[in-house]
């Protein structure tokens, strides 16, 4: 993998340099705007940029607007002494894979690099005016070229993803990118209705086609006419309804339940599933020829932990809402905050994601949002729980000083031990593929075990 380096600073530069060579990268550095401009006249793109944002002659972040297209297409990171939120929200917004400030995080610079040497990763870049409402990395900007394609005609869509992963924020986009936001979107979950309703909400009924059925009820179909359906879980749907459903599929005509005539189905159906539903047909649990039916157009949501980019870029968004819901008690994430949200695995997804920046943003007393305060809301986080010995007179907190807080650097050293500790048992203690599986070199494990005094 080629990395460019555009940075003006020769200190920065060689280091970064070194630093990368001895990583085993293969890394050119340009010095100036001038200098990749020249270098772009005659040399193919690299794989990945690294571009300063205030350089000496220019402003790196209007660079690629003037290189070649191929050098748009590769991933940028951008790096700065001056980081601004909102120039940050705009060069993410435009494409750009990260925006860190000095001093680096070489660590997260690292694991960004070693992502997109993976084989079989696709990197994206900047492409100019593009911006992915669904996230800034490879897989979310594939899905939504995807969604862009598949245009209004498409009738029916099958989205699968583990649960919070992003399902149904997926097919509000590609609702409102394809057909309009103002038409209907009516979103069900047919797991959550209880087997007896979900025949009269879907369909709809005349007035006494039951007892009780006092009023005739346009069902969710007919609300739904000229927009989209959104039917979520829709693996554990009971197999009655599912024949009922397949029939709809085939005559695209619904009837409600005590009526006769048939009305034309103008609606777009999108089904969610986290099951596999393969397995679902196998097991006698889903109809096959209802599987064949609604997997025409197949979307996947990758897991947030396939995704890592994403995670700092969501963490933004979700701050963003609260402070403009918020008005006057404003948070920001700082550099603690963005290492320690990129380090989880988040197995709740996205939506983990978010309970927990809005949890830390309701109880935050600063502006800048503590780690701690966030790995609290993540029961699963790599952080372990306190050893009693070391538990505070209230349970959750390591004693230290007399208010029952530790300082954040003891802190940190302690979830940094813990979580090497962990690793390291899990790989059956073996260093190259523990040091492979935290994104760090061997030699950079050894040292921190040295320095934590692991064992
Ligand atoms: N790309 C995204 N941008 C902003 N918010 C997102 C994104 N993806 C997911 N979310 C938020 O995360 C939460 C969970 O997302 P969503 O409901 O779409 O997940 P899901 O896969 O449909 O979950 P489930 O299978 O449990 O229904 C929602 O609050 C949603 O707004």
């Amino acid at each position: 993998m080629v990395i460019d380096l555009i940075e003006d600073d020769p200190f920065m530069g060689e280091a970064l340099t070194e630093r990368l060579h001895l990583e085993g990268m293969h890394c050119r550095w340009w010095r100036s705007a001038r200098d990749v401009t020249e270098a772009a006249q005659r040399d193919p793109a690299p794989d990945v940029v690294i571009s300063d944002v205030r350089l000496g002659d220019g402003d790196g972040t209007q660079l690629p607007q003037t290189l070649p297209a191929s050098w748009r297409s590769v991933p940028w990171i951008f790096i700065t002494g001056y980081g601004s939120h909102a120039l940050r929200e705009t060069l993410l917004a435009r494409g750009a894979l990260d925006f860190l400030t000095k001093p680096l995080d070489m660590d997260r610079l690292l694991r960004h690099l070693r992502h997109l040497a993976q084989p079989g990763r696709t990197p994206s870049g900047l492409g100019g005016t593009c911006s992915c409402p669904l996230g800034v990395s490879g897989e979310m900007r594939r899905l939504y070229t995807l969604v862009q394609r598949l245009g209004p005609h498409w009738q029916t869509v099958l989205i699968t993803g583990e649960s919070g992963a992003g399902k149904e924020e997926l097919a509000r986009c590609l609702h409102r990118d394809t057909l309009g936001p103002q038409r209907p979107f009516i979103a069900v979950n047919t797991a959550s209705l209880p087997e007896s309703l979900i025949e009269a909400e879907l369909f709809g009924y005349e007035r006494g086609a039951f007892t009780g059925a006092a009023r005739a009820h346009r069902g969710l179909f007919e609300q739904a006419s000229g927009g989209t359906l959104f039917l979520d879980e829709i693996g554990d749907m009971p197999l009655t309804l599912q024949a009922r459903l397949l029939r709809v599929l085939q005559d695209r005509q619904v009837t409600r339940l005590g009526g006769e005539k048939p009305q034309q189905l103008d609606v777009r159906l999108i089904f969610a599933t986290h099951r596999p539903l393969h397995e679902a047909v196998r097991a006698g649990q889903f109809r096959e020829d209802l599987y064949y039916r609604i997997n025409v157009v197949h979307l996947h949501v990758p897991p947030l932990r396939e995704r890592p980019e994403d995670i700092v870029w969501l963490a933004q968004r979700f701050v963003a809402q609260w402070n403009e819901a918020h008005p006057g008690r404003a948070r920001r994430l700082g550099a603690a905050a963005e290492a320690w949200l990129g380090a989880q695995r988040w197995p709740g997804n996205v939506r983990q994601l978010r309970n927990a920046i809005e949890r830390a943003c309701l109880l935050a007393v600063d502006e800048e949002l503590d780690p701690l305060l966030l790995s609290e809301s993540v029961p699963e986080s790599v952080a372990p729980p306190p050893a009693a010995s070391d538990q505070g007179s209230d349970g959750w907190c390591p004693a230290g000083h007399g208010d029952g807080m530790v300082r954040l650097e003891d802190y940190l050293r302690q979830q940094e031990r813990a979580y090497i500790e962990r690793a390291l048992a899990h790989h059956g203690w073996q260093i190259g593929v523990t040091a492979e599986a935290l994104g760090i070199s061997r030699k950079n494990l050894w040292e921190r075990m040295k320095r934590l005094g692991i064992q």
